[in-house]
């Protein structure tokens, strides 16, 4: 990969990349944008085809954070990190610690959390290090797993979606095809399930497929089955890249709603489901739940503040689906262009000289 090329052209800031022989840890922490305020977002661990499959992952989900934070009307930039290793095998307590100085190292200009293959006891070890991490135990007075927080933001914008497509958000006998029944899937099947809704679902972990399928009735089906069943919402909950050339062919749903990160392959993926008339809700808008219930923490936690907030994103879907509407543009072009808006309105807006303690003038003292 020619890193140098790939920052210049999405505008990214900075990439540390962390090494610990004794540990093992091999991490890349991506920066993408802090014109908001210092960069939120979590830590993934997972076994990479390549370092530059890594490197990538990280960036791409970095920018992806520093837009769902804008959406979200956060005031925080956009940054993220993946660990290569197994979460099953590789994790060892002097692997987090060595990690969360990195963290440390960088001040304050990243902050982390969870993502997929870190829990609230990694998140714990990174905590003994540095105080920019979040999503730790709510011992600390803190918010804990953000992932039932996530799935209860995509239910609420599955629904504000549904209403797009369907002329009504009861989601009540409506079909939804769950792919990946992890963290935040399970909580988002459970809220499905209580509303009536009708659940497909699908794991490589045969053991998730079996609690969803004894808690909530669903039907299982194999990985590679899930983009053709019949359903009326689709709901991506693994990893991205699921809406691309192979699987759009196969979708019969109307609705595409789901928790993962970058879930169009290519920009172009989200332009022809917006031609076949699939209602899109952008995974950044609507799977920003956790990470608002984490920065909620920057201001000292408040479960109840945070759910107000995280239940917004009913009302942010909609919003999109109306710009999209408004200007004959894909729902992800209409959730950039609101991002991107924000923070140009930021980045613009007048700035008046504060003595900030680290101004020349604070030396004179
Ligand atoms: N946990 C959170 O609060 C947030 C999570 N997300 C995103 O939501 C997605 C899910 O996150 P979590 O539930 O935390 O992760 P998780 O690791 O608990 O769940 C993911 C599930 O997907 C399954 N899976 C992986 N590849 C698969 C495939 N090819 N087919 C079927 N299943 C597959 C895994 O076995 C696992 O059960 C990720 O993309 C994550 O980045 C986004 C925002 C916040
Ligand atoms: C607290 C998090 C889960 C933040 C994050 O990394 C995300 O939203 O993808």
């Amino acid at each position: 990969m020619e890193i140098f090329k790939y920052l210049e052209k999405y505008d990214y800031e900075q990439v540390v990349i962390c090494q610990d022989k004794t540990s093992g840890l091999k991490a890349i922490i991506a920066i993408h944008d802090t014109t908001l305020g210092p960069a939120l977002g979590g830590t993934r661990m997972w076994t990479y085809a390549s370092e530059d499959a890594a490197i990538e992952d990280a960036l791409r989900l970095a920018k992806g954070m520093t837009y769902k934070n804008a959406a979200a009307g956060l005031n925080l930039g956009g940054g993220k990190t993946v660990i290569i290793g197994d979460p099953k095998k590789d994790k060892n307590e002097e692997m987090f610690r060595a990690f969360g100085r990195y963290v440390q190292g960088l001040n304050g200009r990243y902050i982390t959390a969870e993502d997929v293959g870190t829990t609230v006891a990694d998140m714990d070890l990174i905590h003994e290090e540095t105080d920019y991490v979040t999503g730790i135990s709510p011992a600390f007075g803190s918010s804990g797993n953000p992932s039932p927080v996530t799935a209860y933001g995509v239910y609420v914008g599955m629904k504000a979606a549904a209403k797009a497509a369907f002329g009504t958000d009861s989601l009540e006998g409506k079909v939804v095809a769950v792919q990946g029944v992890g963290n935040v899937a399970y909580h988002l099947c459970k809220h499905l399930h209580e509303e009536g809704a009708q659940l497909i679902v699908t794991d490589i972990n045969k053991e998730a497929v079996q609690r969803a399928v004894n808690d909530f009735g669903a039907k299982a089906v194999e990985p590679d089955e899930i983009y053709g069943v019949e359903c009326d919402i689709y709901a991506p909950c693994a990893l991205g890249a699921t809406v691309n050339d192979d699987t759009i062919p196969q979708f019969k749903c109307k609705v595409i709603a789901g928790s993962a990160n970058n879930q169009l392959k290519e920009e172009r993926h989200g332009d022809i489901i917006d031609e076949m008339g699939i209602v899109y809700a952008p995974d950044y808008v609507i799977n920003a739940g956790g990470v608002i219930n984490v920065a909620d923490e920057l201001y000292g936690y408040n479960a109840e503040r945070a759910m107000k907030k995280v239940e917004g994103l009913y009302d942010t879907i909609e919003k999109v689906i109306e710009i999209s509407k408004r200007d004959g543009i894909p729902t992800y072009k209409a959730a950039d262009r609101m991002a991107e808006e924000r923070i140009e309105r930021m980045r613009n807006s007048r700035s008046q000289f504060l003595q900030n303690g680290h101004h020349i003038l604070s030396r004179k003292k």
